[in-house]
């Protein structure tokens, strides 16, 4: 029988057989003129022995159904296709198929004369779909170790969003040890996985994962582990919320696969594509892994049918395979991502406080102040020049002109928060921030602990210059910020071990001052100190922020609304805790309660619109801004006229601040009104009609406070 080979996508004919052209028809130039060309070859060898032979080229027979085979050998059935080899065949091309299934279809007579072990090239259109599974398996392999990459990156984007990562830092870990600590974090969290996919594979007999040498499987694994961490470092600082963060690491995993599978693996079989836009593809390490995975399952294939072993360290020689290429990717990407996260880390630390204040266009000069400015205010800010002069170490905090403007975004013009502040606090001394909402105490707060910086001015912490020297602020600094920010499955103890080891506190004197902050903040008792912080209430969330805002013996403290949320008996509790940590250091607190400013602090300033209104003791300040008794008094209606005819008779100058219904309220400058002169008045009002109630009292804090708030939204709103 005739057999003529034609070159090109001919590749013989056999004229009594179904067999015809067709059978190649559709599969890509390049490897079918590879694969023409070692069938010719083997047809020459042939014919040159023997004239007389069919050629059957007989590929995926492993499967004894609907293989590839038979889905292109158009209308040959199983059968009859089985019977003509038996009959006739002389020799077998054979692509994919094991021996011994050779010999269950042919007999043992049948003999091999030419094995034909390259992969039959891939149908562009038809994937073999009885075989989807291994078909896909490297896209599955890929998609299962790059789920680690959301996990990692959204642990690492919460800790910036939560900004607990910067709470760390103001607790004095520098970027070296936070990189570590996290490194070694996910290191842990990832070998287990990496491990157990690992061996899962083996067990399930994969070939991909069997045939291979274990040491060189290992050193892949664990360098792409590793690579997948750092390149999530780097990858963090490219997302600020949690759900993007995720959402986009999803798709990008789906993409890494699907781009894998459909791109890379074509181009990888294609000796027409150049090899170093290969190289480049796989500088992205999903691509990376996808091409191990390609490797390693195309290298069992072959190990497989022509009974050799695996993937060795030895395979590495081999240019083909581009395994060499891969291996050195991963250790060099490796090392650079960590570097460069590093370097990010600390120049966006260094920079935000190394960049030099822009002078503010809106400077007002020390007169001008003067003029503006209440003589308390203007007091502080001279104070503050001269420190600034001639440095005393007993100031332990010093703000010079603090300024901050945030840019106007969504339409809404930008809002100066923090306008020219001058404030000196010396040590030993509690000074409280009062203000309504969004007054920019929390601005200040958060510029003087590193978390946004300075538009124009400094401040110096126990001499050393926020915008240069924040890192060893941070050594010097505890904070209680407005949110809570502690870690859900920590327990109170565990947090003031950790905070307690970066203030450089050790063994029995850590442990101690662990207990004594537990008990100082009433968090020792029913073994409530070793539940996850995450079953706390609110309050006792806020008293283990203040722990940790205490703990390592800090100079400075920042606490911005400490006792919000507490019950009554928790903030005098909290209270105590602070007027005894006070003695040694300074601290700044913000509050809206009128009842802890004067209970905890020595001064306090009354800060609206960015600007401090006033600066004082309490005392001084009733003083200064509440001069005056406030008499309420309620009658009916009818003698509202004449009560109000009896207060000017004692204090012409008397303000009526409010009347409904026959109660009246009125202001009487102290410096006009003896307390005797009421008695006096309300003696006469009951001798003439009736008086329901009356009161005389004392101006409060709150008084001061509302009076100086509206005044000087008043004053701004003109
Ligand atoms: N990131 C920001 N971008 C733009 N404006 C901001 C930003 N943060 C705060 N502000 C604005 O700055 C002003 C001061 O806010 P801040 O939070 O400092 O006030 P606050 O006195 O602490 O208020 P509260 O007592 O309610 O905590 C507010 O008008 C606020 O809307």
């Amino acid at each position: 029988m005739a057999i003529k080979c034609i070159k090109g996508l001919r590749l013989w004919r056999n004229s009594s057989s179904e067999i015809n052209d067709e059978i190649f028809k559709g599969y890509r130039t390049g490897n079918s003129e590879r694969m023409n060309n070692e069938i010719v070859a083997a047809y020459d060898f042939l014919n040159s022995n023997n004239k007389n032979f069919n050629v059957i080229v007989w590929y995926k027979s492993n499967t004894n159904e609907g293989n590839r085979g038979g889905a292109n050998l158009g209308n040959l059935r199983k059968e009859n296709f089985i019977m003509r080899v038996a009959r006739s065949v002389n020799l077998c091309i054979n692509i994919q198929a094991s021996n011994a299934y050779l010999e269950f279809l042919l007999g043992t007579n049948f003999k091999i004369l030419f094995e034909f072990v390259k992969e039959m090239p891939k149908h562009p259109n038809m994937p073999p779909v009885d075989d989807v599974i291994s078909w896909f398996s490297c896209v599955f392999f890929t998609w299962i170790v790059l789920q680690l990459i959301p996990v990692i990156l959204t642990h690492l984007v919460d800790e910036k969003q939560q900004n607990i990562q910067i709470m760390m830092k103001m607790h004095g870990l520098g970027d070296g040890p936070y990189l570590m600590i996290s490194y070694i974090f996910f290191l842990v969290l990832s070998s287990p996985y990496m491990l157990l996919f690992w061996a899962s594979c083996l067990c399930l007999d994969l070939g991909s994962f069997r045939a291979h040498d274990y040491s060189l499987q290992f050193v892949f694994f664990s360098l792409y582990i590793n690579l997948q961490i750092s390149f999530s470092f780097l990858a963090a600082r490219m997302f600020s919320k949690v759900r993007t963060t995720s959402v986009v690491a999803y798709l990008i995993i789906l993409g890494t696969g699907l781009v894998g599978k459909f791109y890379l693996e074509d181009k990888v079989v294609d000796p027409s594509f150049p090899r170093n836009l290969v190289t480049v593809m796989e500088l992205y390490p999903g691509l990376a892994l996808y091409r191990l995975f390609f490797e390693f399952s195309k290298k069992a294939r072959e190990a497989r049918l022509s009974h050799s072993s695996g993937m060795s360290w030895g395979d590495l020689n081999d240019r083909s395979n581009g395994m060499k290429e891969v291996l050195i990717i991963m250790v060099a990407e490796w090392s650079i991502f960590l570097f460069v996260s590093y370097c990010l880390d600390n120049k966006s630390s260094l920079s935000c406080f190394r960049r030099k204040p822009k002078p503010s266009s809106q400077s007002t000069s020390l007169e001008d102040f003067d003029r503006l400015e209440k003589a308390d205010v203007a007091q502080e800010r001279k104070k503050v020049e001269e420190l600034l002069v001639r440095p005393d170490k007993s100031y332990s905090i010093v703000c010079n002109n603090l300024r901050k403007v945030y840019p106007g975004k969504d339409g809404n013009p930008r809002k100066v928060a923090v306008d020219e502040l001058s404030l000196a606090l010396a040590r030993g001394e509690c000074f409280g921030m009062l203000g309504p909402n969004g007054a920019g105490k929390s601005t200040f707060i958060k510029m003087m602990i590193g978390l946004t910086r300075p538009s124009a001015g400094t401040a110096f912490v126990d001499g050393l210059n926020i915008q240069t020297d924040m890192k060893r602020v941070y050594t010097s600094m505890g904070v209680c910020p407005q949110h809570d920010l502690l870690w859900e499955l920590l327990t109170a103890r565990e947090h003031l071990l950790f905070y307690g080891r970066l203030k450089n506190l050790k063994g029995s004197a850590l442990n101690r001052a662990v207990e004594e902050s537990l008990s100082s903040v009433n968090l020792l008792n029913g073994g409530v100190a070793d539940k996850q912080s995450g079953k706390y209430s609110g309050g006792m969330k806020r008293r283990l922020s203040v722990a940790i805002s205490l703990i390592g013996d800090p100079k400075v403290v920042y606490m911005d609304e400490p006792s919000t949320g507490l019950d009554p008996a928790s903030r005098n509790e909290l209270w105590k805790v602070v007027m005894r940590a006070k003695k040694e250091r300074a601290i700044l607190l913000t509050t809206h309660s009128m009842d802890e400013a004067e209970h905890l602090c020595d001064r306090l300033g009354i800060f609206v619109d960015g600007r401090l209104q006033c600066i004082g003791n309490a005392k001084q300040l009733k003083a200064r801004y509440g001069g005056f008794y406030v008499f309420t008094i309620t009658t009916s209606s009818d003698n509202e006229q004449e009560i109000e005819r009896l207060v000017r008779r004692i204090s012409p100058n008397a303000n009526k601040t409010y009347h409904l219904s026959g109660t009246q309220k009125f202001e009487l400058p102290k410096n006009e009104v003896k307390i005797a002169d009421v008695f006096e008045v309300v003696e006469v009002a009951k001798s003439n009609f009736i008086v329901q109630a009356w009161g005389i009292a004392d101006t409060t804090l709150e008084d001061v406070f509302i009076k100086v708030a509206c005044g000087a939204e008043a004053f701004n709103v003109i």
